[in-house]
């Protein structure tokens, strides 16, 4: 009944997830190690904490022992969760095939005691026929059982994995946007991304786990009932092996471990070398040789540890299985000892021989099985640790409903993101009101962006309040508060949706497509939609059947009609035509007074000739307001805007003068 493989428990599943700047931490980088074979410094990821130790440390008997109970609790808890009737179905088959194994070795026993007892041979055949019969039955029943557990276990584990997905899907919407920042959180998460993927895996070892038990007992107790000497015997000899193959498992997976940056490293490369993003840059900087040449050296180091825990493990198990055995030879042994001193019969000896065989199976199956459950169990530790404190960033924020606002309040607001040791921001004031364009300008890195997350609720500020309508952010309930924020980031998603999903984001309103074509010629991407073969039915996803790829600035006119379509309160646009052709921008910005006429509008962005739309600018410094005022008096006032604007003035002068000389 056993599938689970030995091999299969050294499999460590990798992140499934893209890999992202901020997947990969600056706390989880390695200082670089010494260059190997004299080449540059290679950037190595370790993650060698937490949980992952401990899966590597507990894998031995005593834990063992103790966790594997929990264990197959565990696994029938989650499956009971998802499909009672199959979990009762396994418990059913897994109770009668147990007693099925019993009742074949009763039927052994019998059939050897009558085939040995009689000297006629149809005395012997008749009087041995219902043995015979019940051990043909015995063993049918117990293959259909192992048939219909498999069949159940395979129901059921899909089920675990993909609610487990979902439960972890629906906790990582569910914490603060700063988590992402933050290395341990990102740990927590892949970790429990793990655990995940191998929830359905336990599902087969509790199976597992039962059936060996089950043959343990029903061997065990035949065994005791031909002589009491040979169950505490056979334990004894079994366990030498055992813990060599415990000792083996933990060799092998604590180089799994010791593996683990190397293979997040070759998930980071495979997903950049094979996906479609960076497929023109590596071609046309010639980048193949040189990142499949760090792939084979990654790969070349993870097969030298996989070679030493190999030998290793190997070796382990050779000793194992020597003391094994001679500990076999032990048992055996004490049978032919017993039987010649008349202490058992032929029939018992023989039975003895069928049910020593069951028990030392079995004993070796809990073991190797136990071995990978308990890891599976710390994988699935991390699972529900993450769903339990949501990495410790879990959304505790008020109930309070937010109107659109009227007034919005950033009083004395300091921010500095997790790991940094500057603020981004310092001691920011100002307010934003219904009816009024707003427009922050600066360098680069000087808090933009920053201000308008905070602004948005989408971070909250470490120092300082934003106050909706005099109600901190923080107080007001995120869906609710959200609700109310129409954003176009600076890095928009290219939602591999239709494009009428990709406007109305999955929700639409009443007015159905008449909304979502209004929102598109806002934001000029009418014309983008009057170009595609099936309009608003069109995917916008290439690499998929019948979809198709739009532009950077297409996309960006999708982005922005998002933004248009949501009837918010708060429209906050990062950089909204970065990417847009001068007509494009120039309708844009025409547009913003008449949007600002019912809600507050935030707008950041370089191109300062363009800000003279808003009604205040402010500008920011190194996270400080330098500057406040109207495009009239700023431009007029010597400081940080006329600096800004002289730089874009005269870049687009010289822009100007090559395009004449062209
Ligand atoms: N998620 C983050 N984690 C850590 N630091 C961050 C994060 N986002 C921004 N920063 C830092 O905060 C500072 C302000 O960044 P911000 O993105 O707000 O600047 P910006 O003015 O919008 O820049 P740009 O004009 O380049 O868009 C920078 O020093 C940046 O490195």
């Amino acid at each position: 009944m056993s599938r689970a493989t030995d091999e299969s428990a050294d499999h460590v599943p990798e992140p499934r997830t893209a890999p992202t700047a901020e997947s990969v931490s600056p706390g989880e980088q390695e200082t670089p190690p010494p260059p190997e074979s004299g080449g540059e410094p290679q950037m190595r990821y370790v993650d060698l904490t937490g949980s992952r130790e401990a899966a590597g440390r507990s894998i031995r008997l005593r834990d063992m022992a103790r966790r594997l109970p929990q264990l197959v609790r565990r696994s029938l808890a989650l499956a009971w969760q998802v499909d009672r009737p199959a979990t009762i179905g396994l418990l059913l088959c897994q109770a009668t095939a147990g007693v099925m194994q019993a009742l074949g070795l009763v039927a052994i026993s019998g059939t050897l005691t009558a085939l040995l007892t009689s000297d006629d041979v149809y005395d012997r055949l008749l009087q041995a026929w219902p043995s015979v019969a019940l051990l043909a039955g015995a063993a049918g029943a117990r293959a259909l059982l192992g048939i219909t557990v498999s069949w159940l276990s395979s129901r059921l584990g899909p089920l675990m994995s993909r609610e487990a997905e979902q439960q972890l899907l629906l906790g990582c919407a569910a914490v603060e946007l700063c988590a992402y920042d933050d290395p341990e959180f990102n740990r927590a998460r892949e970790a429990a991304d793990r655990g995940a993927q191998v929830t359905g895996d336990l599902i087969d070892e509790g199976q597992d786990l039962i059936a060996s038990a089950a043959s343990f007992v029903a061997g065990a107790l035949v065994l005791a009932g031909v002589n009491r000497l040979l169950l505490p015997l056979l334990i004894a000899a079994s366990l030498p092996q055992a813990l060599a193959q415990i000792s083996a498992a933990r060799v092998r997976y604590l180089a799994n471990l010791r593996s683990n940056g190397d293979l997040r490293m070759l998930s980071v490369l495979r997903w950049h070398i094979y996906n479609r993003d960076a497929a023109d840059q590596i071609r046309a900087g010639t980048m193949a040789p040189f990142l499949s040449g760090r792939y084979r050296e990654t790969v070349a180091r993870i097969n030298r540890e996989d070679r030493t825990a190999a030998d290793k493990g190997a070796r382990m198990s050779l000793v194992g299985a020597l003391c094994g055995g001679l500990g076999s030879a032990v048992v055996w042994a004490a049978v032919v000892l017993l039987l010649a001193g008349g202490r058992i019969s032929v029939g018992h000896a023989g039975t003895a021989v069928f049910a020593l065989q069951m028990v030392g199976q079995s004993v070796r199956g809990l073991v190797a099985i136990g071995a990978r459950a308990v890891r599976t169990g710390l994988y699935m530790d991390d699972w529900s640790d993450f769903l339990e404190r949501a990495g410790g960033f879990r959304m505790h924020r008020g109930s309070h409903r937010p109107e659109p606002p009227r007034t919005i309040e950033v009083k004395a607001v300091t921010h500095r993101y997790a790991g940094k040791d500057r603020d981004a921001l310092s001691d920011v004031s100002l307010t934003l009101r219904r009816g009024e364009v707003t427009a922050l300008v600066g360098f680069n890195g000087s808090g933009k962006s920053t201000l308008s997350k905070l602004i948005s609720g989408l971070n909250l500020p470490t120092a300082g309040e934003v106050l909706w309508d005099g109600k901190p952010v923080g107080e007001a309930d995120p869906q609710d508060l959200w609700r109310q924020v129409a954003l176009v980031p600076q890095d928009y998603a290219h939602w591999p949706l239709t494009v009428r999903e990709n406007v109305n984001l999955g929700q639409p309103t009443a007015r159905g497509d008449a909304a979502v074509r209004e929102a598109c010629e806002a934001a000029g991407a009418d014309e983008v939609v009057d170009q595609l073969a099936s309009g608003l039915d069109t995917l916008l996803a290439r690499e998929w059947l019948n979809g198709e790829e739009l532009s950077g600035g297409q996309w960006q006119r999708i982005a922005l009609a998002r933004a248009f379509f949501r009837e918010a309160g708060l429209l906050v646009l990062d950089e909204p035509t970065a990417n847009l052709d001068p007509r494009a921008e120039y309708r844009i910005f025409q547009r913003l007074r008449d949007l600002a006429q019912d809600r507050v509008v935030l707008l950041v962005t370089h191109r300062i000739t363009n800000v003279a739309v808003a009604d205040r600018i402010v500008v920011l410094d190194e996270g400080r307001i330098a500057q406040q005022g109207t495009y009239q008096e700023l431009s007029q006032q010597v400081g940080m805007f006329q600096q800004l604007l002289s730089y874009q003035v005269t870049s687009d002068a010289a822009g100007e003068q090559t395009g004449a000389r062209t």
